[in-house]
C-alpha cells in the first residue's frame, strides 16, 4: 500500500477529531481549553531496543502511546492528542495490526490523533509520539521540590515488567499478567492529575526506580532514604540480589513522588495502589535500606542509553 493510501485507508479513519481536519491539511489546529498550561512529551521505541521485533505490533502500539501518557502523567497533566511518527519496513500486515490497536489504545485513554509522519523502506522500526495535554496553571508536577521530611511513595508494583520482558525472551516460564506489564504497561493518569499541585515532586519510572530516584533527588538537591524491603512487588524476590534486579529493571511506567508528611496520600490516589518506600532527607544521593541495615548501591541502577 503507498504512503497517501496507507494514511487514507488506516489512518485517517481513527483521527476523527476536528483538530485532525481528516489528515487533509499540512498541520493540525487544535483549541486548548482556555487558561489551561499546555504539556508536550515525546519518546521514541525502536525494535530490539524497547520492544521485542516480533512482539505482537497492537501491543506495540499500546506500549508506544502509554509509556508517553505516562509522561503527561508525571507531570499531573491530562492528555489530549499525539502525532505519530512511523518509520520502519513495508510491511503492510504490521502497519494494519499496529493502527488497529492504535485505534483501540487511543480509544480507552480517550486521546486524538492528531497527525505525524510515515517513512518506509527501512529495516527495523523506529516509533516516535508526541503527547499534548494540558494542566492547571501552577499544578504542573516536576522533578524539583521535594523537601526533607518529606514522604517518598511508589505507586503500583516495581519489577514486573522486568520479568515480562524475561517471559517474552523465553528466559522465563510463560506467565500472562508479567508479560502485560512489559508489553501493555499502564500509565497512571488518574494518580498523577490527583497528585497535582499537592505532591513536591514526581517523575515516572521508566529506566528503573533506584535510577529514576537518582535523578529526583538531584533535581530537588535531596537525599532520599529508600528501605528496599518496602519496595512493593509484584512476585516475591528469592533474595537480595533478585529485589536488586527488581528495582533496577526499569519499563515499570509507575510514579514515584514525595509528599508532605501531612498528606494522606492513600486517599489522595483512590483506586490506585501507593506505597511509602523511604523518606526524603537532607544531603545527596541515595542511601538504602535491608533488614534495618544500610546497604551500599549497586553499581548499576537502571537502564542508561550509550
Ligand atoms: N533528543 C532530544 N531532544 C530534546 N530533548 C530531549 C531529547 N531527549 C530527551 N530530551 C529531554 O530530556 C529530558 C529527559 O529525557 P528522558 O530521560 O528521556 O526522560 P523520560 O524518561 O521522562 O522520557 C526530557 O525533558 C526530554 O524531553
Ligand atoms: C527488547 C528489550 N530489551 C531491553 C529492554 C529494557 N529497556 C530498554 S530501554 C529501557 C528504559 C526506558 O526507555 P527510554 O528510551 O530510556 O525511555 P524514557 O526513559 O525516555 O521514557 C529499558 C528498561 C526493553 N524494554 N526491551
Ligand atoms: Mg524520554
Ligand atoms: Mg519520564
Ligand atoms: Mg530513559
Amino acid at each position: 500500500m503507498a504512503e497517501r493510501e496507507f494514511i487514507a485507508r488506516r489512518l485517517a479513519p481513527i483521527a476523527t477529531s476536528l483538530a485532525a481536519r481528516g489528515l487533509a491539511d499540512d498541520a493540525a489546529v487544535w483549541t486548548p481549553p482556555l487558561g489551561r498550561d499546555l504539556v508536550f512529551t515525546h519518546d521514541v521505541l525502536a525494535a530490539g531496543v524497547h520492544y521485542l521485533p516480533d512482539d505482537p505490533p497492537g501491543d506495540v502500539a499500546w506500549k508506544l502511546l502509554a509509556v508517553n501518557l505516562s509522561d503527561l502523567a508525571a507531570m499531573a497533566a491530562t492528555p489530549a492528542g499525539v502525532l505519530l511518527g512511523l518509520a520502519g519496513p513495508d510491511d503492510a500486515a504490521w502497519r494494519d495490526a499496529f493502527t488497529a490497536g492504535l485505534a483501540r489504545a487511543l480509544d480507552h485513554f480517550g486521546v486524538a490523533l492528531w497527525g505525524g509522519d510515515t517513512v518506509g523502506g527501512l529495516a527495523g522500526h523506529v516509533l516516535g509520539l508526541t503527547a499534548i495535554g494540558w494542566v492547571e496553571p501552577g499544578k504542573a508536577l516536576g522533578r524539583a521540590g521535594a523537601q526533607p521530611g518529606d514522604g517518598l511513595w511508589v505507586s503500583g508494583t516495581i519489577g514486573d515488567a522486568g520479568l515480562g520482558l524475561a517471559v517474552a525472551q523465553g528466559r522465563a516460564p510463560f506467565d500472562k499478567q508479567l508479560l502485560n506489564r512489559f508489553r501493555r504497561p499502564m500509565p497512571r493518569l488518574a494518580l498523577g492529575q490527583a497528585l497535582g499541585g499537592i505532591a513536591t515532586a514526581g517523575m515516572d519510572v521508566s529506566d528503573g526506580l533506584l535510577i529514576d530516584a537518582q535523578r529526583l533527588a538531584a533535581a530537588s538537591g535531596v537525599g532520599l532514604a529508600i528501605n528496599l524491603d518496602a519496595v512493593p512487588l509484584g512476585v516475591a524476590a528469592t533474595g537480595l540480589e533478585d529485589r536488586l534486579a527488581r528495582v533496577t529493571a526499569g519499563d515499570d511506567y509507575e510514579l514515584l513522588f514525595t509528599a508532605p508528611a501531612g498528606v494522606d496520600v492513600a486517599a489522595l490516589a483512590g483506586r490506585t495502589p501507593v506505597t511509602r518506600i523511604g523518606a526524603v532527607v537532607a544531603g545527596a544521593g541515595l542511601s538504602l535500606n535491608h533488614d534495618g541495615k544500610p546497604l551500599a548501591l549497586p553499581d548499576r541502577l537502571g537502564w542508561e542509553h550509550g
